[in-house]
């Protein structure tokens, strides 16, 4: 058997992913209690789209016996600066702590409905945090996670939610029956998910992964869980050895090969359906595909600042973060690896730069903001393009950021101020279909990015396919019709009103517009020839960044003039 040690050689060449995603587009969090292994624990909980999903393992309320671990200790120490006294449990140097940290972080994440990318945005800042989440949870301390632990954590973190489906697949194939799979405690269910990731997408020494896991569930939970992962997991580290994983069948009528594709690359069925409908079954998989792979970032330098593109280049350059500039935009650049440097160096705490993609970067350049101009962005937070939008207008020109969403608001706000471009922006805490009714129409521009499905963002927004429901499109498309025409009430005669999203739907987007110049003879399609590359240009005139196509998120934007 070879040794845990050996498993940090497998990592070091995985360490320099970045973490899953650095921003959120999701709403507010509120607290709900969840009483767990005799405890209370109080997890962040989703309260616009909840995280349990249907196709999730267990999504029955978290009611489980644990045997609290012989490493409870009844010591009280204070965990970090200003945190209250706490009953403290033994530390334990035998677990491997990206393991514990990996497991427990699935746990908040599914069950609690924490989001995936702000645990990974917080990254280091909320370790005595999420420390106290382990503890509480396991029943004992692991040492504190150091930089390469952290990476680890975020990579398999990001990694075990993607591949649920088909992770989930693979165990329930490996177990003697479907209800010993079924019936697993949610925290067992973790540990098999993360060690059949480390297997078979990570590739790491298969043996290591097994004693590591098994020492995990023996300890957090009981010896008879340490011995069913031992057994599944050496069945597993066996058939990946010979080559011979369980097959996912992909055949039948459309919807049983439907079922074997969400399977074989990890989505849900209904994304798989409707994708074959609108891109063909080939596209599907390849946007499937991109969706599973290690997403990259962009980084707009902040010109707010007078800083230039130049400026971040030379910048990562220092921190020998590898970086390429943006075939598209002047100011962006784009990395594949080193995110967490980016975030260490405090590059993004200084305001030097911020996290954007290019594709929603072009639909700043769709908009053209000229400076001078009295611009209204209607659904403005957390104000990714409000701020590159003001930093275009130079300190001249006004522009209005709306969003109904106070707790964003205030993060544009600081963000604008640390960017120093506040002086050119207010904030206006309103839901845009009433703040429209009784408005004088006086801007020249109006960008409504609007609330989507988020279908282009996967990639980065590792748990928002398991979040997202069939249903919520048709809720989605309602209010997008509603958005759409609160927001044409503010554009002057013979202004312009820019439509977005971050989705590939097109139900969200060249159907909007279709069904919203019905509604309004009063404008017409302005082709955004002028404004992106031509590969970004619709036969109708409208902006669409293609994940596969681009190798970005995938994006859509309709320009549209009114002329009375
Ligand atoms: C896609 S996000 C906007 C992202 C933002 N434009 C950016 O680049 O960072 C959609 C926003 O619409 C807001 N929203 C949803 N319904 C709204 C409404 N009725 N009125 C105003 N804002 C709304 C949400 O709070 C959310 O912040």
């Amino acid at each position: 058997m070879q040794k845990i040690g050996s498993i940090s050689d497998t990592v070091m060449e995985i360490l320099n992913f970045p973490a899953s995603s650095f921003f959120s587009d999701q709403h507010t969090h509120t607290i709900v209690p969840i009483l767990f292994s005799g405890r209370t624990l109080h997890f962040p909980k989703l309260s616009a789209t909840s995280s349990s999903s249907s196709e999730s393992h267990n999504s029955k309320q978290v009611k489980f016996a644990k045997k609290i671990s012989q490493n409870s200790a009844t010591s009280v120490r204070r965990a970090g600066s200003g945190s209250p006294l706490r009953k403290t449990h033994k530390l334990n140097l035998e677990v491997s702590p990206h393991r514990a940290v990996s497991a427990v972080r699935l746990m908040r994440i599914e069950l609690g409905g924490a989001f995936a990318d702000l645990l990974n945005e917080q990254g280091k800042g909320s370790g005595d945090n999420e420390m106290g989440y382990v503890e509480r949870t396991l029943g004992f301390r692991t040492r504190d996670l150091d930089d390469r632990d952290l990476r680890l954590v975020t990579e398999v973190v990001g990694g075990t939610i993607r591949w649920r489906r088909y992770l989930d697949h693979l165990i329930l194939s490996l177990c003697h029956d479907e209800r010993t799979f079924r019936s697993m405690e949610p925290l067992l269910v973790q540990i098999l998910r993360i060690g059949f990731y480390e297997i078979t997408k990570l590739d790491m020494p298969p043996y290591a992964v097994v004693d590591e896991s098994v020492r995990l569930a023996k300890v957090a939970l009981r010896p008879g869980a340490g011995n069913l992962v031992n057994g599944i997991l050496r069945k597993l580290a066996v058939l990946k050895e010979s080559d011979s994983l369980p097959a996912v069948e992909v055949d039948g009528d459309d919807r049983q090969q439907a079922r074997g594709l969400a399977t074989l690359y990890s989505h849900p069925v209904w994304m798989v359906r409707r994708w074959t409908k609108y891109f063909g079954q080939d596209e599907a998989i390849k946007l499937m595909t991109w969706n599973n792979s290690y997403p990259s970032f962009s980084l707009r330098a902040n010109t707010g600042k007078g800083l230039t593109g130049a400026d971040l280049v030379s910048r990562l350059s220092m921190l020998k973060v590898p970086h390429e500039p943006s075939l598209y935009l002047d100011d962006f650049v784009r990395l594949k690896t080193g995110m967490q440097n980016v975030i260490q160096a405090g590059l993004l705490k200084e305001g030097f730069c911020a996290v954007q993609d290019e594709s929603a970067g072009l639909v700043v350049s769709i908009v053209d903001p000229q400076p001078g101009e009295n611009i209204i962005d209607c659904c403005a937070a957390p104000g990714g393009k409000t701020l590159f939008m003001a930093s275009r207008l130079n300190g001249q020109g006004k522009l209005f950021a709306v969003d109904i969403n106070e707790g964003r608001l205030r993060i544009l706000r600081e963000t604008a101020k640390l960017h120093q471009v506040i002086d050119v922006i207010s904030t206006i805490h309103s839901d845009l279909r009433s703040f429209s009714t009784d408005k004088v129409v006086e801007w020249d521009k109006v960008l409504l990015d609007a609330p989507c499905s988020g279908l282009g963002v996967l990639a980065k927004r590792a748990d928002l396919r398991w979040n997202r429901k069939l249903e919520d499109m048709e809720q989605l498309k309602h209010l997008q019709d509603e958005l759409l025409d609160s927001a044409s009430r503010l554009v002057k005669p013979g202004g312009v009103l820019i439509y977005s999203t971050c989705s590939i739907d097109p139900e969200e987007n060249e159907e909007r517009i279709e069904a919203f110049l019905l509604r309004h003879p009063e404008f017409d399609i302005d082709p955004v020839n002028k404004y992106v590359p031509e590969n970004f240009i619709t036969t109708r005139g409208f902006y669409m960044s293609n994940p596969v196509k681009h190798e970005l998120d995938g994006a859509f934007a309709a320009r549209l003039v009114r002329s009375q």
